[in-house]
């Protein structure tokens, strides 16, 4: 297909200048391109798609970038990119040295706010608006465009109650991006809320207008579509949640209707002081199957546009997700107190099944990571076994939970961690690097990094057995292939496992890193230990290698400042050993995007760089021997 407007579009000036009728078929062009491009480099599709209208009408009415948005998680963002003079970035979406999946201020100045952890919008927008107020910017607008889901977070209620204070003067504009979906179906009782208005509202509006609609309760989008265009002398305020923070609320509006969209927003522009506009969308829109799944559209890898996503029936080996997976509905036949509990992952974090096995004993909390850890050390003060399903980046979120309210009362709470270390393509914001570090400085947690399948499987078995926090955290993707097994053995708490005895190197292995270590140490006839527990360290072990070798190499897939490498020096330290000791994990920088193979490479951590800088250390080793 040719793209003719979208050729003309190359940034915000030229679409400003297009006539507003123009600006559907605008977004018919820049959907069909989106769907074509993110097939090929994958990418978050389904968000965006809900997005297309709503990027065009924003910057075709708003000053931007002087006008600024924010946009929450930024997983939506790619019509603003492309709008944004980034089309032909596109082609290296999410790619090592390409355009980030996400809004990024080092990117473009149209990315008002780096995002990608949801619920930051209305915050980072109120700060933004209350700077343009303080300097004397009266026209300066900040907008947050906010998806349902996202406004689940808890962040984005303080900020609306903290917005909620200010009248007149300050120009915020709060977008809530209504698609009634978060990753899975929408969880909790705001969503209900949101749903009911657009019913409510536009279906009384819908049934006067036409008898034509046949179905009692429409989709959220179809509702607010067949609504009369609206302007926004026909708006009136009606959300008692918006009202409870006193800022005026409009809507719903079709948020596919772009020319009325336009219209709307000029009404809004004109306004001084904060304001939220509803819109309801469709997830998915333009592209029958992500439509039709929104879910399995919501993050794609590369596939054919014209077959859709097609599930591969090959055997592969499973994921450490799906040993998780596994092992939690094994769990749960066996002990009826186990409680699953997810903060938006279902998907991701591998619980559809046991969803739909045991829906009594699951919640998904929504986006309220914090939320979910304190649920967690209710459950346990219940008598529950609560287990925590989450990914090492948000996690980041319930730190303060996990210390006050869970390890503080040294409550049984479980966390299985999944996209421990590198993850890939959603780079920087979503790396799993602090949380080794975070957690192995909390007094009664045990942390525990599993090696393969097989231990993994040990592992959870042991955390969930403990009578006190533990946690097991396992990297994205696929392990060695070793069998994890369907049994509940359980291993000796912090104690680890010699795999390869040698001399001169003793090679300290954490997590996977124990992968990458082996043909090293076998290289290099070095001992190979598989830790299994950064906390507490088998200080024994440690002690023991210090006595044989005469240097210490470990790795990690995490942070290196205060991680796993740093606990083996702690032991040493206290015990008044003095010995070499090498450290490999992830230097004190943030990562970016790659696939997890390149950003491996390009920190060191492969087998052949890590033999080489043994090597290196060993020869200097001998010749100050030599010297000596
Ligand atoms: C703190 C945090 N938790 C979880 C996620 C994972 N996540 C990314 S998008 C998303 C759903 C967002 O739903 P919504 O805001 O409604 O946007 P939609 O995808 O529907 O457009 C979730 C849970 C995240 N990015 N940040
Ligand atoms: C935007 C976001 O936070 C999620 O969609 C995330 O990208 C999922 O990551 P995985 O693909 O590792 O599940
Ligand atoms: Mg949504």
């Amino acid at each position: 297909m040719d793209y003719p407007l979208l050729d003309e579009v190359t940034g915000v000036e030229a679409l400003r200048k297009l006539p507003v009728e123009e600006l559907p078929e605008l977004a018919r062009e820049l959907r069909h391109f989106m769907v074509r491009s993110v097939a090929k480099t994958g990418g978050h599709l389904s968000s965006s798609l809900g997005a297309v209208e709503l990027a065009i009408a924003l910057h075709y009415v708003f000053n931007t970038p002087y006008d600024r948005i924010v946009w929450d998680v930024g997983h939506q963002a790619y019509a603003h990119k492309i709008l944004t003079g980034r089309r032909e970035g596109m082609a290296k979406l999410r790619m090592l040295n390409g355009l980030s999946g996400f809004p990024k201020r080092s990117e473009s100045p149209f990315d008002a706010f780096g995002t990608a952890h949801s619920s930051t919008s209305i915050s980072a927008a109120l700060g933004m608006a209350v700077a343009a107020h303080l300097e004397g910017e009266d026209d300066r607008w900040a907008i947050a465009v906010i998806g349902d889901g996202a406004l689940t977070g808890g962040m984005a209620i303080e900020a609306l109650n903290d917005a909620g204070v200010w009248k007149k003067g300050l120009r915020l504009l709060v977008i809530v991006n209504d698609n009634d979906c978060s990753i899975s179906p929408p969880a909790g009782a705001l969503s209900k809320h949101l749903a009911k208005i657009v019913s409510t509202r536009a279906f009384n509006s819908a049934r006067e207008m036409s008898k034509r609609m046949m179905k009692p309760i429409p989709r959220l989008w179809e509702v607010a579509k067949l609504a009369e265009r609206q302007t926004i002398g026909f708006l009136s305020p009606q959300s008692a949640l918006f009202s409870a923070f006193d800022i005026n609320y409009y809507g719903p509006v079709d948020g596919h209707d772009v020319e009325s969209l336009v219209s709307v927003l000029k009404n809004l522009r004109e306004m001084d002081r904060p304001l939220v506009l509803h819109v309801a969308t469709m997830k998915g829109k333009g592209y029958a199957p992500a439509e039709a799944d929104p879910t399995l559209y919501h993050g794609v890898s590369p596939f054919d546009p014209a077959k859709g996503i097609v599930k591969s029936n090959a055997p592969s080996k499973p994921t450490y997700t799906q040993v998780f997976s596994r092992w939690i509905c094994d769990m749960a036949a066996h002990d009826k107190r186990l409680y699953a509990i997810t903060p938006a992952m279902r998907e991701g974090s591998g619980l559809v099944e046991f969803n739909r096995l045991y829906p009594d004993r699951y919640r998904d909390v929504a986006i309220a990571e914090q939320h979910s850890v304190t649920y967690a050390a209710g459950l346990a003060c219940g008598g529950m076994k609560p287990v925590l399903a989450i990914y090492s980046t948000f996690l980041q979120r319930g730190l303060d939970q996990l210390i006050h309210d869970v390890a503080l009362q040294n409550l049984p709470v479980m966390l299985a961690i999944d996209r421990g270390g590198i993850v890939g393509a959603d780079g920087a914001t979503h790396q799993g690097v602090f949380d080794i570090v975070e957690l192995r400085s909390v007094p009664n947690m045990t942390v525990m990094t599993p090696s393969d399948e097989r231990e993994t499987r040990l592992m959870l078995n042991t955390a969930y057995f403990m009578d006190a926090p533990a946690s097991v955290r396992y990297p994205r993707g696929k392990g060695p292939g070793v069998e994890a097994g369907t049994d509940f053995e359980t291993i000796p708490i912090g104690v680890s496992k010699t795999l390869r005895k040698g001399s001169k190197v003793a090679f300290l292995g954490f997590g996977a890193m124990t992968g990458v270590l082996k043909p090293v140490a076998e290289a290099l006839d070095g001992t190979l230990i598989d830790m299994r527990f950064v906390k507490p360290i088998d200080r024994d072990a440690i002690l023991e290698a210090a006595r044989t070798h005469e240097l210490i190499v470990t790795a990690e897939e995490g942070a290196l400042m205060g991680g796993a490498g740093d606990a083996v020096m702690e032991v040493l330290a206290d015990a008044g050993v003095v010995l070499p000791v090498m450290r490999f994990g992830i230097p004190d920088e943030f990562i970016e995007q790659g696939t997890q193979k390149e950003i491996y490479e390009l920190l060191g951590l492969t087998p052949q760089a890590i033999e080489a800088r043994v090597r290196e250390r060993l020869a200097s080793l001998d010749s100050e021997a030599a010297e000596a």
